[in-house]
């Protein structure tokens, strides 16, 4: 098991950051996303590369994104056979991503196969498994057959996500005290759909503030819009992290 807390080392990669915060850099190509990051501060967050950004600029943006000292979340979701989504993983491995993660309901099996990947590695970044997005809601998981709570499915992906061996999972931060309770402090939260006061919601169901997110015990918070969308985007990173501390 590879487990990292934000203020423990992170063996192999740029630096370790005494931070919370992972900026979304969800932008369409390489230039627009490092004209963000040249506004953030590396000792201060960390930045993730999604489905778009790595889409459209390949493993380049992530080595250009080392260069300026940050460490990079890759978030690929990976959701395949388990010989394929761990093949990825450790095609991430050798990019020198800080974490990767793959979709918890690609089950037991699937996951297994990453954890193994990984462990075989020299660098071994932080796996982490997505339960329910943070989009969803329970009419959203209704309409896929699952006429339960979000928290429900949370509950149960992140046990077996704990029980495949891997390091924490993506939620919302409204289900960290149920993550603890159910698989302990040391499993890592990963939460998305954070909302400072006052800024829009967009698609995200789940939400809540830095503050509140913090106060609940989360070990890494995604920020995207909030930030990237803002006027002064420097600024609002700023503020969000002063209310952190
Ligand atoms: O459940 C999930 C998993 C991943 N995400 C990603 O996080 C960011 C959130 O961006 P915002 O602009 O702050 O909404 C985005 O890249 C998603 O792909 C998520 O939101 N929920």
């Amino acid at each position: 098991m590879n487990k990292q807390s934000f203020s423990a080392d992170n063996a192999g990669s740029i630096r370790s950051v005494s931070s919370p915060v992972v900026v979304a850099l969800d932008y369409p190509d390489q230039t627009q996303a490092l004209a963000m990051a040249a506004l953030l501060n590396p000792h201060q967050c960390r930045v993730k590369v999604g489905k778009e950004l790595f889409t459209a600029a390949g493993p380049a943006i992530v080595e250009a994104l080392h260069k300026l000292g940050f460490e990079v979340f890759l978030d690929l979701k990976f959701h395949d056979i388990p010989n394929t989504c761990a093949k990825a993983v450790a095609a991430a491995a050798d990019l020198g991503v800080w974490m990767v993660n793959v979709h918890a309901s690609g089950g037991r099996r699937m996951m297994e196969a990453a954890r193994n990947e990984i462990d075989k590695k020299t660098h071994k970044p932080l796996l982490i498994g997505v339960t329910v997005l943070t989009s969803m809601e329970r009419a959203d998981l209704a309409d896929i057959g699952l006429d339960i709570e979000p928290r429900v499915q949370v509950e149960r992906l992140a046990k077996l996500t704990e029980n495949s061996g891997l390091d924490g999972v993506v939620c919302s931060a409204q289900e960290v005290d149920l993550i603890r309770a159910a698989c302990g402090k040391e499993f890592l939260t990963v939460t998305p759909g954070i909302r400072p006061e006052g800024s829009e919601q967009g698609d995200q169901r789940r939400v809540l503030t830095p503050r509140q997110a913090l106060d609940a015990g989360v070990n890494y918070m995604v920020i995207g819009r909030p930030i990237t969308q803002a006027a002064d985007p420097a600024l609002a990173c700023e503020r969000i992290l002063a209310g952190l501390s």
